[in-house]
C-alpha cells in the first residue's frame, strides 16, 4: 500500500488463488487487514512470473520458516535490475542464517546487495496510513537509498544504515522479548516488571548482535529500541499475544493455531537460543523462554529463575 500509494504498480504475489481473487475484487484484504480499502495500483495474483516482470524492486515478506522456499520460486523470474528488499524478522531455523543469507544464496545475488527494512511497522496502523518511521539497512548505501526514495512519504519516513546485521538481529531477537512482555502481562505483573524486560531484553539483543558483528548504536535506533516498544505494548502484536495467552496455560500449540498468524518469536527463540551458545554470549531471558516454550516450564518459574540470578553488573566494568 505505501508503495503504491507513492505511485507505482504494485503486484502483490501470494500462494494463495482464492485470496488474489478476494483482494481483487473486494479490493480489500478481508483476510488480515479487513475493512480498509487497498490502493486501486494493487493488484493481487498468484503468478510469480508476472508479479516480477519488469519490477523496479522486490519486496520479499514471507515469513522466515517460507523464505527459502519462496526465493527459490522466485530466482528464476527475478530480472538481473531488480532491487531486492526484505522486511522478514526471524532467522532460517535449520541454519541460523539471516534473511538477507537465504535471499543471496537462493536468489544468486551478493548479500551485500540485498535491503533490509525493519523498524516499529504494525501493518494495521501502517495501512491507515498511521505515522511510522523504519530503517533500510545494505552494505551497498546507493541500494539503501533507491529502497528510501521508494518507501519513503508523508506518513512513512525511512532512514538508512549501513548495519545490516544490526538490523536484521534486532528485529529477529525483539519478538521473543515480546513473547516475555506478553507472559509478563498474562502473568498480572506490572509495568516495572515490563520495563525490565525491555531494557534487559535490549542488553541481550545488543550482546548478540555486537557479537555477530553490529554496530552496538544500531540497538538504540529504530530496529531496536524502536521495534522492542512496539512490540512489547501494542494491541496488534502477534508476539505479545501470544505470550499472554501462554500466561494462563493454554499450550503452545493451541496458542499458535489460535493466532491463524505466523508467531516469529517462537522459532527465534530456539534459534537464539543456539546462536548464544555458538556465540559464547548469556542470553537468560531467551533461555528461560525456552525452558517455557520447549522443555514445559512454567511461566511463573521462569520469572523466579530470572529475579533469583546471581548478582551482577548492569555494564561490563571498565579496566
Ligand atoms: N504484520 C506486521 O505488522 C509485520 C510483520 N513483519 C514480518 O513480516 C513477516 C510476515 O509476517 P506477517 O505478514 O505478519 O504474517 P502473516 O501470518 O500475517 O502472513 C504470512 C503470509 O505468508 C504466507 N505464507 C506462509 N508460508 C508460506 C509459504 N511456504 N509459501 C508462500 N507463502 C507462505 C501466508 O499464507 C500468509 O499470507 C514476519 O517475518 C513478520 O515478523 C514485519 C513488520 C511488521
Ligand atoms: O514486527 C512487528 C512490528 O514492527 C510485528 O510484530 P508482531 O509479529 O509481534 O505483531
Amino acid at each position: 500500500s505505501v508503495l503504491a500509494g507513492n505511485g507505482y504498480d504494485v503486484q502483490l504475489w501470494t500462494r494463495s488463488a482464492e485470496h488474489a481473487e478476494q483482494m481483487n475484487r473486494a479490493r480489500t484484504n478481508e483476510k488480515y487487514l479487513p475493512g480498509v480499502a487497498l490502493p486501486s495500483s494493487l493488484h493481487a495474483t498468484t503468478d510469480m512470473q508476472e508479479a516480477l516482470r519488469g519490477a523496479g524492486l522486490a519486496l520479499f515478506v514471507a515469513p522466515s520458516s517460507a523464505m527459502r522456499a519462496v526465493a527459490k520460486q522466485a530466482a528464476p523470474y527475478l530480472e538481473d535490475g531488480t532491487l531486492v528488499v526484505h522486511a522478514t524478522k526471524g532467522f532460517e531455523a535449520e541454519t541460523l542464517k539471516r534473511m538477507t543469507t537465504v535471499l543471496s544464496e537462493e536468489l544468486n545475488r551478493s548479500a551485500e546487495s540485498i535491503v533490509v527494512l525493519s523498524g516499529p511497522s504494525h501493518a494495521e496502523e501502517v495501512i491507515r496510513k498511521q505515522p511510522t518511521t523504519v530503517v533500510v539497512a545494505s552494505a551497498d548505501l546507493q541500494a539503501a537509498e533507491q529502497a528510501q526514495d521508494a518507501f519513503m512519504s508523508t506518513y512513512f519516513r525511512v532512514y538508512t544504515n549501513p548495519d545490516v546485521v544490526g538490523v536484521e538481529v534486532a528485529g529477529a531477537i525483539k519478538n521473543i522479548i515480546a513473547l516475555g512482555a506478553g507472559l509478563s502481562d498474562g502473568l498480572g505483573f506490572g509495568d516495572n516488571a515490563k520495563a525490565a524486560l525491555l531494557t534487559r531484553g535490549l542488553a541481550e539483543i545488543s550482546r548478540l548482535g555486537t557479537a555477530m558483528g553490529a554496530n552496538p548504536l544500531t540497538f538504540a535506533g529504530l530496529a531496536g529500541v524502536g521495534d522492542l516498544v512496539v512490540t512489547c505494548t501494542s494491541q496488534h502484536s502477534r508476539n505479545w499475544r501470544a505470550g499472554s495467552m501462554l500466561a494462563d496455560g493454554t499450550p503452545l500449540e493451541e496458542v499458535l493455531e489460535r493466532m491463524g498468524m505466523v508467531v516469529e518469536g517462537v522459532r527465534t527463540t530456539r534459534a537464539a537460543n543456539e546462536l548464544a551458545k555458538q556465540y559464547d554470549v548469556q542470553m537468560p531471558i531467551t533461555a528461560e523462554l525456552y525452558s517455557v516454550l520447549f522443555a514445559n516450564n512454567s511461566p511463573k518459574d521462569a520469572v523466579l529463575n530470572l529475579m533469583g540470578r546471581l548478582k551482577t553488573h548492569e555494564i561490563e566494568q571498565l579496566g
